[in-house]
């Protein structure tokens, strides 16, 4: 999956010039950059949210062969977790309930209502949820916003549990916890430019270990 020379554009307005990137199968692909850079305009165009993917936007699957996540996490608050579940089971046609064990923080959860959870436990719901449903891509909006660091280090393990199980994963994040140098990828969106499209390995060498801090500085 590849972006070729296409200028990222919202309302006519670009976010970023000329932008051509890898996404690499069956990885975790970080796209990271400081707030409004375009990140979650990116994901929108991938998922082709409004039929608006553009068409510099190369072998993406269609539709019915990824799965997006959003920023927030909305779901139906009256119903309970358990009820949340079987949606997304049938959702993804599969058993997922009744084989295997459940994480602690959706077991205990079971049978309170959706909307009585708090911002992490929600997050972590929908993460595990979505994560289930056989799709190709997957594409996450900040899916570690709110979440603790025992729950940050879950998810980044189940990320590359699914990448191992041949999911392509995209990410845009803010942390950098818990990343597998030899299964990750990174694009980084500076400057309204692609800064950086390659390997973790080759990002930490060109800015050191502490990613971090390639966000700190001010932003023009
Ligand atoms: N539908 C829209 N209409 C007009 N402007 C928009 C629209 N969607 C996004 N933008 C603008 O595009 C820019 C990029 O937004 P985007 O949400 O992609 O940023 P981001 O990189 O995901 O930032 P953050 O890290 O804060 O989530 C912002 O300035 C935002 O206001």
């Amino acid at each position: 999956m590849q972006v070729k020379n296409c200028d990222i554009q919202i309302n006519y307005k670009t976010l970023v010039y000329d932008a051509s990137f890898t996404l690499v199968d069956e990885q975790v692909n970080l796209l990271i950059g400081n707030n409004g850079v375009g990140k979650t305009v990116i994901l929108d165009q991938i998922a082709n949210l409004d039929n608006n993917r553009p068409a510099g936007f190369l072998e993406f699957p269609d539709q019915s062969d990824l799965v997006y996540q959003t920023q927030g996490v909305p779901f139906i608050d009256e119903v309970s977790v358990q009820t949340v579940l079987t949606l997304f089971e049938q959702m993804a046609g599969a058993n997922f309930l009744t084989q295997g064990s459940l994480p602690n923080i959706i077991e205990k959860n079971l049978q309170t209502r959706y909307g009585n959870l708090s911002g992490g436990e929600k997050r972590f719901v929908m993460i595990w949820a979505t994560l289930q449903i056989p799709r190709k891509l997957y594409l996450f909006d900040e899916p570690l916003a709110n979440l603790d660091p025992y729950h940050t280090a879950e998810v980044m393990k189940m990320f590359y549990a699914g990448v191992r199980d041949g999911k392509t994963i995209v990410l845009t994040t803010h942390q950098f916890e818990g990343l597998e140098s030899d299964l990750t990828h990174v694009v980084h969106i500076s400057d309204q430019k692609i800064a950086f499209d390659g390997s973790l390995s080759n990002f930490t060498n060109k800015h050191g270990e502490d990613l971090a801090k390639v966000l700190q500085a001010m932003p023009s």
